[in-house]
């Protein structure tokens, strides 16, 4: 298979000419040289380096403990890989609910020691300064509204969010309060499709949501998820494009029987 999209370096405008144009935005998360590389190549629109990165990549059960310096780590690799695609970086949590200040530095720390395009940050109308803050140094940020994993001690459950009329009127306002103070995008996580639609509706600035229906304007996944690479986690919004989990546990149990019988290394793969 080829490469036939064009080689040229997608920004934040980028994909606010695709939610214009109607075009969906693809994004996937990508933590490490390889797998950056490899979600460049088949051609997505963005990158996130998730700090998802603490589940997938340390184990973690749940992103809290992943560090700035661990997510600048991760932001290093992906963007030494990329070509093309708008790479967007986590704010890890405890690095700017405290104040402007703390916020402007932790994105600004990002910025320049990894060389990411964007950030992306968790919450609404309780960070509006921090997220100002970043904004006013010149920084691209990216929303998070829905089930923000970050708060997962205050919610108790990766449950649907927004169900009920209140929390759905809250993240209404909360993503118009977004779009106004100047982010470029919004992630929208799990919560009902007829919500995300309408925002995606009222909002100019393109809405990616995950576990959020299709009709916003793009999708974002964990890649890990997509590639089968997790047997254990499989909720509903995920979709497998590949089985990775048995793909490579069967490889390496091939390649176990083989040095056990001394099928490999054969002669020509000896000197
Ligand atoms: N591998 C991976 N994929 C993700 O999408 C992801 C992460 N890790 N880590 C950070 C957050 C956590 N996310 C999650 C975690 C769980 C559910 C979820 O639906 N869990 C249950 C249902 C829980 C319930 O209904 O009570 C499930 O069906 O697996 C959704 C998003 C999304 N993010
Ligand atoms: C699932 C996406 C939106 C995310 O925030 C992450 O991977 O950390
Ligand atoms: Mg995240």
């Amino acid at each position: 298979m080829s490469i036939h999209f064009e080689l040229k370096k997608i920004t934040t405008e980028t994909l606010k000419k695709m939610k214009v144009s109607g075009e969906k935005i693809s994004m996937l998360t990508a933590y490490d040289y390889s797998m950056a590389k490899l979600a460049d190549e088949g051609g997505l629109e963005a990158i996130l380096v998730g700090d998802s990165a603490a589940n997938v990549m340390a184990g973690y059960e749940s992103t809290l403990p992943i560090t700035l310096d661990h997510m600048i780590y991760h932001a290093q690799s992906v963007v030494r890989a990329v070509k093309r695609a708008l790479v967007i970086v986590d704010l890890p949590f405890g690095t700017y609910q405290s104040d402007p200040i703390q916020a402007y530095n932790s994105a600004v720390r990002i910025m320049k020691e990894s060389g990411a395009s964007a950030i992306k940050i968790e919450g609404g109308e309780e960070i509006k300064d921090s997220i100002k803050s970043i904004l006013n140094s010149g920084i691209p940020v990216m929303g998070h509204l829905g089930l923000t994993p970050q708060s997962i001690n205050k919610f108790g459950s990766f449950k649907l969010r927004a169900k009920e009329l209140d929390e759905a009127e809250k993240l209404i306002s909360d993503a118009k309060l977004l779009e106004k103070l100047g982010c470029f995008s919004i992630v929208l996580e799990k919560i009902p499709s007829d919500l995300a639609e309408k925002i995606s509706r009222e909002l100019s600035i393109p809405i990616i949501g995950i576990g959020a229906g299709n009709e916003t304007d793009g999708q974002v996944l964990v890649i890990h998820d997509l590639l089968g690479m997790n047997k254990d986690f499989k909720p509903k919004f995920v979709r497998k494009y590949l089985n990775l989990h048995e793909e490579i546990t069967e490889a390496v149990s091939q390649y176990v029987k083989d040095v056990k019988s001394k099928n490999f290394p054969n002669k020509e793969e000896s000197f």
